[in-house]
C-alpha cells in the first residue's frame, strides 16, 4: 500500500511557496526512502514573513478573544477530519507506530482546545481605587513570537506553541523541523482552513542558525519560544537575552524512575518497558534512569530485560509494531557510542545493545544493568531507547542520584508508602513528578523544567502566560 506525502512548503503572509533550493530532504527512518525536498526560505522570505507577522499583529491582538477561540476550536475540528493524513504523514516522516501517531493528534487537538478555553480566561483585574480613579491590571499579547519546534514530536509541539500563542492574541513565525515538516504544514493549513487570517501564522524552513539569528534579532519579535537540546537552548536564550526578549525554554531531560523497596519488581518492570520505548526513547520526558531499591533489583532486572527484550520493532505501518525507528542515523550513532561507552566502564547489556537490519534506523530497545555513575550515558540525555539500572541501598542515595544530573524535567517514582511519596515529591528536581504510573500532565496541567531543562510553562492555566505582558492604566474621572 502506497501512502501520500504532503507538498513541502514555506507559507508565508499566506501564500504558500515551493520554489526554492532544497536546504534538505526528507527521508523515511523505516526504509531511508526520500519522501521531499524542503524548501529553504532565503534572506527576502524571512523578511517578509516579519512584515506580515509586524501588520497581522493588530488584527489577531485586537480580535475578540472569543472569535480567536472559535479559530482553533475549529482548526482542531479540522485535525480529527483529517485524522488518516496527520497519522500516516507522522508514521511516514519519523517512523512512528501508527497508533502513537493517533495519540499525537488527540493530543494536539486537545491543547488546542484548552487553549481556546484559556483564551477567553485571560483576566485582568480591577484594584481598589478611591472615587474617581480606576485602576486596571490588563493582560495583553507580547507581541510577534518566534518559535522553533524538533522532529521529535512533529504535529504536538507546533500545536503547543501556536496554540498557546494564537490564543493569547501573538501573530506568530514558526520554524519547524527540517527534517518533519509534513505534520507542521498540514497543520498550517488546517489554522487558514479554520480562518486565521493571512500573515498571523507564517511557516518557515531552512538553515536553522540563519532563521533563528535573522529573527531573534529583528525588532518584530518579541519573544522566543523553543523546544530541543539544552545546547541550542541556551544558543537561543543567550541571542534573545541579548535584544532583552524572554523566553520560553522546554529543553532537554534524564528522567530518573525511583522504584523503592515496597514496589512491585515485576509489575513495575512491566510499565517501565512500555513507557521506555514509547517514541522509541525520543521524547524529552523518556524514563531513563532506573534506580531500583537492591532488594528488589535483581527480581527487576529479570522482569524488565524480558519485557523490553519482547517488544515489538519495525515500520510504524505493520500492525501489532509497538516501537519504530530512530528519526535519523544521528541518534543511531549516539546510541551505538553510548552503549560502547558504558560496556567499556563495566555495565551489563542484559537485552538489546545493537542496530536492528541494514535498512532503516532501528536499534534494539537496550536494557543495561550496574552502569558505573561516570559512564557518559548517565549524564548524556540518550535519546534513544536506552533503560540505565542501577541499584541503590536506601531512599536517599536513590534521591541524591536521581538529582545528579544538570537537568530536571521529568521523574517517576514506585512506592506504596505515603511518607516515601512525600519526601520524594519534596525533595525531587524536576518539574513533571508522576508517582506509580508513566503518564505525562494533560492539557489541563503545567508542563516544562527546572535547571537545564529550562524554564516557562506549556500547558495548565500557566499556558498563555509566556505570550502575554502584564500592563497596568490607571484612569481618573475628570481632569483634576
Ligand atoms: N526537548 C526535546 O523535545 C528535544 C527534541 C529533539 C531533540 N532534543 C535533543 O537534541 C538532541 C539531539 O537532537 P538533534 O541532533 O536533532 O539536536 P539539535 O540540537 O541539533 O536540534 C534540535 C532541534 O533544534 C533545531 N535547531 C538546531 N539549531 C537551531 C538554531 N540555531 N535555531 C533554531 N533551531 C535550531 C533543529 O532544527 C532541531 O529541530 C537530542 O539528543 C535531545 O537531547 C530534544
Ligand atoms: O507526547 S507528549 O507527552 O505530549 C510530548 C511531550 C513533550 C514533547 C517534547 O519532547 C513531545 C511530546
Amino acid at each position: 500500500m502506497s501512502y501520500s506525502y504532503p507538498r513541502i512548503g514555506l507559507l508565508i503572509d499566506g501564500e504558500w511557496i515551493h520554489d526554492r533550493d532544497a536546504c534538505l530532504q526528507v527521508v523515511n527512518p523505516s526504509n531511508e526512502e526520500i519522501l521531499a525536498d524542503v524548501p529553504k526560505a532565503t534572506a527576502a522570505d524571512l523578511q517578509r514573513a516579519l512584515a506580515a507577522a509586524d501588520r497581522a499583529r493588530r488584527i489577531w491582538r485586537d480580535t475578540a478573544p472569543e472569535a480567536r477561540a472559535r479559530v482553533l476550536r475549529q482548526a482542531s475540528a479540522l485535525l480529527r477530519e483529517r485524522m488518516d493524513a496527520f497519522c500516516q504523514t507522522i508514521s511516514l516522516e519519523l517512523g512512528k507506530p501508527l497508533s502513537d501517531a493517533r495519540y499525537e493528534v488527540e493530543r494536539a487537538c486537545a491543547i488546542m482546545e484548552w487553549d481556546a478555553g484559556e483564551a477567553v480566561r485571560l483576566y485582568g483585574r480591577i484594584n481598589p481605587s478611591a472615587p474617581g480613579m480606576l485602576q486596571l491590571v490588563l493582560r495583553q499579547p507580547i507581541g510577534p513570537v518566534a518559535a522553533f519546534t524538533p522532529w521529535n514530536a512533529p504535529l504536538s509541539s507546533p500545536a503547543r506553541k501556536l496554540s498557546g500563542a494564537l490564543a493569547a492574541g501573538c501573530s506568530v513565525i514558526l520554524k519547524a523541523a527540517e527534517e518533519t515538516p509534513g505534520a507542521a504544514c498540514l497543520y498550517a493549513q488546517c489554522l487558514m482552513d479554520a480562518g486565521l487570517p493571512s500573515g498571523v501564522l507564517s511557516l518557515v524552513f531552512g538553515d536553522p542558525n540563519e532563521i533563528s539569528e535573522a529573527l531573534i534579532t529583528s525588532p518584530v519579535i518579541r519573544m522566543v519560544t523553543f523546544t530541543g537540546s539544552v545546547n541550542v537552548g541556551k544558543r537561543l536564550t543567550q541571542l534573545a537575552a541579548a535584544q532583552m526578549k524572554p523566553v520560553l525554554m522546554e529543553l532537554g531531560g534524564h528522567a530518573p524512575v525511583l522504584v523503592a523497596e515496597d514496589a512491585d519488581p515485576v509489575q513495575v518492570a512491566r510499565m517501565s518497558a512500555a513507557a521506555k520505548v514509547r517514541m522509541a526513547g525520543q521524547i524529552c520526558v523518556s524514563p531513563t534512569r532506573f534506580i531500583v531499591h537492591e532488594r528488589i533489583y535483581d527480581a527487576f532486572l529479570v522482569a524488565f530485560a524480558k519485557a523490553v527484550g519482547e517488544v515489538r520493532v519495525g515500520d510504524g505501518f505493520e500492525s501489532g509494531v509497538q516501537m519504530g525507528p530512530v528519526a535519523n542515523p544521528r541518534r543511531l550513532a549516539a546510541a551505538q557510542a553510548l552503549v560502547e561507552d558504558a560496556r567499556r566502564r563495566g555495565a551489563r547489556v542484559l537485552t538489546g545493545g545493537h542496530r536492528l537490519g541494514e535498512k532503516g534506523y532501528f536499534y534494539a530497545p537496550t536494557v543495561i544493568a550496574d552502569v558505573p555513575r561516570e559512564a557518559l550515558v548517565m549524564s548524556e540525555e540518550p535519546f534513544c531507547p536506552l533503560a540505565l539500572c542501577v541499584s541503590v541501598a536506601s531512599l536517599r542515595e536513590g534521591i541524591d542520584l536521581a538529582n545528579s544530573v544538570s537537568v530536571g524535567l521529568a521523574g517517576y517514582a514506585f512506592t506504596n508508602s505515603l511518607s516515601t511519596a512525600e519526601q520524594i515529591g519534596r525533595e525531587i528536581e524536576c518539574g513533571i513528578l508522576s508517582i506509580n504510573h508513566f503518564g505525562g500532565p494533560a492539557p489541563d496541567m503545567p508542563f516544562g523544567g527546572l535547571k537545564d531543562s529550562g524554564f516557562g510553562r506549556e500547558g495548565g492555566s500557566e499556558s498563555l502566560e509566556s505570550y502575554t505582558v502584564t500592563r497596568m492604566v490607571s484612569q481618573k474621572a475628570f481632569i483634576a
